[in-house]
Formats: C-alpha cells, sequence, structure tokens
C-alpha cells in the first residue's frame, strides 16, 4: 500500500467547520458556528464563561456527534468520523483533563502514544523495530516541547507548566497535523506561560493550531486569528487587531457603557 502524503501549506483551510450546531435539551450551546483553522496558524477561540468553547472543541474532536451541521479536516467530510478515527486521520486533541500515567516516566509516556497511534501502521515490522520506532518518535516530541531534560523523570515529579507540555509531547506523538488544544495555559505562572507561548509558536510552524483560552494577554500575542463567542454564537473573528477594534466584542467584554466610551 501506498503511504499517503499530505500536502499542507501555510494558509490553507486545515480544518472547516459549517453551521456547526449543538442543542442540549432546549440550550444550544454553539449555534450555527463557522470557523476555518488553516494550516501553520494560531486560531483562538475565546468566549466568556459559558460561551461554547469547549463544546466546539468537542464537537470538533468528535467527542459527541452535533446536532447539524459539518466538519471537514484536509478536504474530507469528517462530521460522521469517530474520535479515534479523526485522531488516526491526523487530528490532536490534548486535554485538559490528565491522560498521563504518573508513574511511568516523560519518555515512557510518549512512548506509549507514539505506539498507540502507529500499532496497526507498523504491524508488518518485528516488535523490536516497533518499539525502537516508538522510542524515536518520543525522544523527537519530548525535545520539541523542551523536555529533554527531564525525560528519564516520573511524570509525578514534573511541575504543573511540564505536564501540560508533556500532554502536548505525548499528543505530537501521534503525529497529528491539526493540534486542538482546551485551555492549555491554564493554572500556569508567568514563567510557565512563557515557556508554553514558544512550544505553540514553534508548533505553529507545521501545525493548523485550534485554541481555546482564557489567557487574553497569551492570546492576542500568540492567535494568527481569533473567534470571538458569545451564547453559542460568533460574534466576530479576525485578526488580534481587527478583534481589540471590533465595537461587538468591547461590548461583549466591557460592558456596554465602556464600550461607548472607548
Ligand atoms: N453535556 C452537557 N449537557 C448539558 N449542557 C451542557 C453540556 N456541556 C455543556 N453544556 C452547556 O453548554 C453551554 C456551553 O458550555 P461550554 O462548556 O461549551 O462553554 P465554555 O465556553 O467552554 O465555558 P467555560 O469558559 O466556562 O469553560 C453551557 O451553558 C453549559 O452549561
Amino acid at each position: 500500500m501506498k503511504p499517503v502524503i499530505h500536502h499542507t501549506h501555510a494558509g490553507q483551510p486545515a480544518l472547516v467547520a459549517a453551521g456547526l450546531t449543538r442543542a442540549f435539551g432546549g440550550l444550544v450551546a454553539v449555534d450555527h458556528v463557522d470557523i476555518t483553522v488553516s494550516a501553520a496558524s494560531v486560531h483562538a477561540v475565546i468566549g466568556t464563561n459559558g460561551a461554547g468553547k469547549s463544546t466546539l472543541i468537542n464537537l470538533l474532536t468528535g467527542e459527541f456527534p452535533p446536532t447539524s451541521g459539518s466538519i471537514v479536516f484536509e478536504g474530507r467530510d469528517v462530521t460522521a468520523w469517530s474520535q479515534h478515527r479523526r485522531s488516526r486521520a491526523g487530528m490532536g486533541r490534548s486535554y485538559q483533563r490528565n491522560t498521563i500515567f504518573p508513574e511511568f516516566d516523560v519518555l515512557e509516556n510518549c512512548r506509549l502514544a507514539a505506539q498507540s497511534r502507529w500499532q496497526r501502521a507498523w504491524n508488518w515490522i518485528t516488535p523490536a523495530a516497533r518499539c525502537r520506532l516508538a522510542r524515536e518518535r518520543a525522544a523527537t516530541v519530548i525535545e520539541r516541547v523542551g523536555l529533554g531534560a527531564v525525560a528519564q523523570r516520573r511524570a509525578a515529579e514534573l511541575s504543573h507548566g511540564q505536564k501540560r507540555q508533556l500532554e502536548i509531547a505525548m499528543c505530537l506523538a501521534t503525529a497529528p497535523r491539526v493540534l486542538l488544544l482546551d485551555e492549555p495555559l491554564a493554572g500556569m505562572g508567568a514563567e510557565e506561560t512563557e515557556r508554553m507561548l514558544a512550544v505553540l509558536d514553534d508548533l505553529r510552524r507545521d501545525h493548523a493550531i485550534l485554541l481555546v483560552e482564557h489567557d487574553m494577554d497569551a492570546v492576542f500575542r500568540i492567535a494568527d486569528r481569533i473567534t470571538v463567542m458569545v451564547n453559542g454564537r460568533v460574534i466576530a473573528s479576525g485578526t488580534p487587531d481587527a478583534i481589540r477594534r471590533d465595537p461587538a466584542v468591547r461590548e461583549a467584554y466591557l460592558g456596554h457603557e465602556a464600550a461607548e466610551a472607548a
């Protein structure tokens, strides 16, 4: 079988959601959302509490199905695909919840993540070679997220920031081309935030990154585009500069009077 080679270039749409809607009973958590995440870019989704950001990520990863709308990944309609199938196709997700094995070291955690992704593809080679490939892949992603110095350390002994870096590394071990990141900066101090932003800036070179994040300073520094959600709907989408100036965004965040005074 010939390997599938993906050519995705900067600016090309990697992930496109159209009219994406999800209702929970009478509550429409995500309401006709259109969003395009381009290759080699960081696209942040921001919004007030309960705006529907996590639900949007869950729909994109296939955690649950949309009520209506479609999701296209690199030209293929994946709306009906399972989470697992999307992940194998190259849609990577880093979870807010912990997926790390605390008793295993950093390298082992990443090796297991790599192995889970490549098990089937590597079936034709010997277990020893499979193990070596997974170790190599793990070592590469560990360096990439800046955890090289702690590769042999038990995950339980890592700082909070390092654990979040490890989660990104485990996601990278599965060789995704789109990264869906749910609050990767949550609970981080200033130094940890800087480190993670440097990692994201580097990953942007060859990944389409969708980032849900509450840290506004970080979002406005790192994002190429920002989509703003309020009550399940997109109220604005554009460059950080355009979003900063957008009257509807200012009103949603600052309140009507403050927006008029600004
Ligand atoms: N499984 C569910 N069942 C019922 N309602 C849900 C479910 N998941 C989310 N909701 C509701 O959908 C709305 C959007 O929630 P969501 O978690 O997506 O918002 P969010 O923008 O991620 O919020 P936050 O910034 O506080 O994390 C909320 O009113 C929430 O209570």
